[in-house]
């Protein structure tokens, strides 16, 4: 910061008075205890005390002095010879602004000159104005012949002695500029110019978001509490549609359901665009779908109204079956009114085109003979010519013929578009006819994914073309708002505002259940978990193994196995062991060794199998998704198990992001009616997919990071079922999965909210047991089994050379 000189208010005190005391205070001190500056000051002081007051200086009838006063005070010379012999300022010439400032104050006579000397900076002046003094005195005899008598002298000096005082109580006095022009302080040099005001320096800041610089909207959300349950009647769906919803199997509306449908339902005032946080399985999905198909199945045209995107493409079946139960729901007549149609990329585009675009013959003369023009050039010049005159490069040749005076108009064929990311900016770049110019709903599901991983710049490309609004196209019925309403949907929503205002959200408003803050992620309250130490990561297959063998309620007949499963059962805790499976289990046991004993014939046997495997899917009644750490562990571990327990083989699928979609599907298919009962997954079906009747969940390899934990546990416990989570951990991954999964041990934080406690477990001898750190078990594997692992592994490695 700089110093800035500030004139004081008007009609205050001047702050020169406050110098003159310290001036005066100076001339009853002995020269020898002055500092430099003081001394100085007192001597400036001092000849002007004396030049002024001393009266024994001047003889009583000088006039000189007198007038040297007059001088002084006025600052004026009354004739052209005392002009000439009156001192010049040097200063004036030497810096404008200190003359000036001299002039102002009332330039002492010669003090210039002492100035100039103590600073070294004009010898010569000052040398010359001793003979100049001189001059001075000499011309006194001059005034003597002018007395009028000592008492009128004495009047007059007194006079000029009260407006010398008044003078020196207004003004600074001689000493004190002397101070100011002289040393180091000169630059400090009282002027009435203040400096000009500089900008103050540009601090960055680099601090982070914290809760308290969340805006209202985010850091104040709405909150609902779980069990809250409402009729669809009540939330002003008609009845006959409420019924509908009903034989689909939604029966009231979830707590998410209750806030979000009456938000989005268009009302006359709309509100702004919603942003939902809430759970797995807590029924986001038709916590928008409804209000959407509602609105869009009141218009008569097909306009591509709404865009659904997500970010898997196995998640674009789930939510196309959702639109389809509320389309039907709000069908007329048992006619659908909201077309539902899906782009994810399976397919060639052109033949997506197909299925989402349509051709209408519009009459347009001008534009007929445009294209008649366009088809003779075409048969009489080059195609060079043509593409040339075409920049969309579609061949006019192409697609369906105009009608006389009628033109072919392209359009979507949809009024709801449920698409991944990456093709929907394929087809905004490449489709003619694609537009967005009427979509007045943008739900982002998974937004926290997609908004973290801009695929193909999908958000700019999106928000610039619904960011135009051509007249009454984005219209609401009855609403007096225009422009696309959005809807932001995650288990575990980001609060990152930077990405979250690439959204362009307008006036929104959070929903959350009761008991989390923006930026926490809340478990399912029916979800248990359990945490299992790995002691002897070469064997983590035997541990999982025996995890399967307990949470099943099968006992597979290998000889390897069949005493710890009895074990298993009769220790466990679990709540899946039931008399059923002991029953069912021996029935499976007999039919999986006629599977396993060589049969007369192959039909015999095929028909053997084949009802084993029935009796083996009858039998396992429970599901299980195992989740590994990449697509080649998923490849590997899913081998490996089928090696281990060959009873279980028929009922295990594989699920990667290598699966070609079509086979990803069936697999899918085939888990949902019960086919297969485990599956082994990387990552790629952890968010949002959604696995009728999942029981238990299998974090085979830890998850990346509290988020990932939270979509991978989320696929059981949906909708208010039980479910089960099961983590195996080593050693080594312990202190991460306490401390950031559980929220326990040192440094612990995590986001991740939950209803019970993780409860700690180890694969015993035989069996799981309440984890004991003072009574650790051994690795707890007979050698038989380990013998068997290890050929396992052997046949794995041979299968994998080919
Ligand atoms: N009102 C309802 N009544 C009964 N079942 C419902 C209701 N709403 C949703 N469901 C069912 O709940 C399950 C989970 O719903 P949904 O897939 O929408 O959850 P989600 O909150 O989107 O989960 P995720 O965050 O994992 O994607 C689905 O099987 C769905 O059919």
């Amino acid at each position: 910061m700089y110093n800035r000189y500030i004139p004081p208010p008007k009609g205050s005190q001047p702050a020169v008075p406050t110098a003159s005391v310290q001036l005066n205070s100076n001339y009853n001190k002995p020269p020898s205890t002055l500092s430099n500056d003081e001394s100085e000051r007192a001597t400036v002081a001092a000849q002007s005390r004396k030049l002024l007051f001393d009266d024994n200086d001047f003889p009583a009838t000088s006039h000189k002095p007198n007038r040297d006063i007059d001088e002084l005070l006025t600052g004026t010379v009354t004739s052209e010879k005392e002009l000439k012999e009156t001192p010049k300022a040097p200063q004036k010439t030497e810096n404008d602004s200190r003359g000036h400032k001299e002039k102002a104050l009332g330039e002492l006579p010669g003090e210039p000159k002492q100035k100039k000397q103590k600073r070294g900076d004009n010898q010569e002046q000052g040398v010359e104005s001793a003979p100049k003094r001189e001059k001075k005195k000499a011309k006194k005899p001059k005034n003597d012949g002018i007395e009028d008598g000592e008492d009128e002298v004495r009047k007059r000096h007194r006079t000029v002695f009260e407006k010398v005082q008044k003078a020196v109580q207004a003004k600074p006095d001689a000493s004190q500029i002397a101070e100011e022009e002289s040393g180091p302080e000169e630059e400090e040099e009282v002027h009435d110019l203040a400096p000009i005001p500089q900008p103050d320096p540009v601090v960055f800041d680099e601090s982070k978001i914290t809760y308290d610089s969340l805006p209202p909207w985010l850091s104040s959300p709405i909150r609902v509490t779980r069990e809250t349950r409402c009729s669809f009647a009540d939330l002003g769906i008609a009845p006959k549609s409420a019924s509908l919803l009903q034989s689909k199997g939604f029966q009231d509306a979830f707590a998410v359901q209750a806030v979000a449908i009456p938000m989005l339902t268009p009302v006359v005032d709309r509100q702004g665009d919603v942003v939902i946080s809430a759970p797995t399985g807590s029924g986001k999905t038709l916590s928008y779908v409804l209000p959407m198909v509602r609105d869009i199945s009141q218009g008569l045209i097909t306009r591509m109204r709404g865009i659904i995107i997500v970010p898997t493409r196995d998640l674009v079946p789930q939510v196309h079956a959702t639109c389809e139960a509320c389309a039907s729901a709000f069908a007329v007549d048992k006619r659908k009114r909201v077309k539902v149609g899906t782009a994810v990329g399976s397919h060639s585009l052109e033949k997506e085109r197909k299925q989402i675009m349509k051709e209408e013959q519009k009459y347009d003369p001008a534009g007929y003979d445009k294209y008649m023009a366009r088809q003779r050039r075409l048969v009489s010049l080059d195609s060079s010519d043509d593409e040339e005159d075409d920049p969309s490069g579609d061949n006019p040749d192409d697609g369906t013929r105009p009608l006389p005076y009628h033109v072919v108009v392209k359009s979507p064929d949809v009024d709801i578009l449920i698409c991944t990311p990456g093709r929907l900016v394929e087809h905004i770049k490449k489709t003619k006819g694609f537009t967005l110019d009427y979509v007045r709903w943008l739900v982002v599901d998974e937004a926290d994914k997609l908004l973290a991983q801009d695929y193909q710049q999908w958000l700019g490309v999106v928000m610039e073309k619904l960011s135009t609004t051509k007249l009454s196209y984005r219209d609401f019925p009855n609403s007096n708002k225009t422009g696309p309403r959005k809807v932001i949907l995650s288990a575990t929503m980001t609060r990152d505002l930077s990405l979250l205002n690439g959204l362009k959200l307008s006036r929104p408003r959070l929903v959350v259940l009761e008991g989390t803050k923006s930026g926490e992620h809340l478990l399912p309250s029916s979800l248990k978990e359990y945490a299992i130490k790995v002691r002897d990561p070469g064997l983590k297959p035997l541990y999982l193994v025996d995890l399967l063998a307990h949470i099943t309620p099968i006992t597979p007949q290998a000889p390897h196995h069949s005493k710890s499963r009895k074990k298993a059962k009769s220790v466990s805790e679990s709540e899946s062991s039931s008399s059923d499976a002991d029953s069912l289990s021996d029935s499976d046991s007999s039919s999986s060794s006629d599977s396993d004993s060589s049969s007369s014939s192959d039909s015999d046997s095929s028909d053997t199998e084949q009802h084993g495997k029935k009796q083996l899917q009858k039998s396992f009644q429970t599901t299980v998704l195992i989740f590994t750490k990449s697509n080649e562990a998923a490849l590997r571990l899913s081998r490996l198990l089928s090696i281990l327990t060959p009873e279980f083989a028929p009922l295990i699928g594989t699920l990667t992001s290598s699966t070609k979609t079509s086979k990803r599907t069936h697999i899918l298919g085939d888990f949902a009616r019960g086919k297969l009962r485990i599956l082994v997954a990387s990552d790629l079906v952890s968010r949002g997919i959604d696995l009728a009747n999942l029981d238990h969940v299998v974090n085979y390899d830890l998850p990346t990071n509290e988020t990932s934990y939270v979509h991978r546990v989320g696929r059981t416990a949906r909708a208010g079922k039980e479910g089960h989570a099961w983590t195996l951990y080593e050693h080594a991954q312990g202190r991460r999965f306490w401390r950031d999964f559980v929220g326990q041990g040192e440094g612990a934080a995590t986001d991740i909210v939950r209803s019970r406690k993780v409860e700690r477990l180890q694969i015993g001898s035989a069996d799981l047991t309440k984890e004991n750190d003072d009574k650790q078990l051994p690795v707890p594997f007979e050698e038989g089994r380990i013998k068997a692992y290890e050929d396992a592994l052997e046949q794995l490695g041979k299968e994998a050379r080919g």
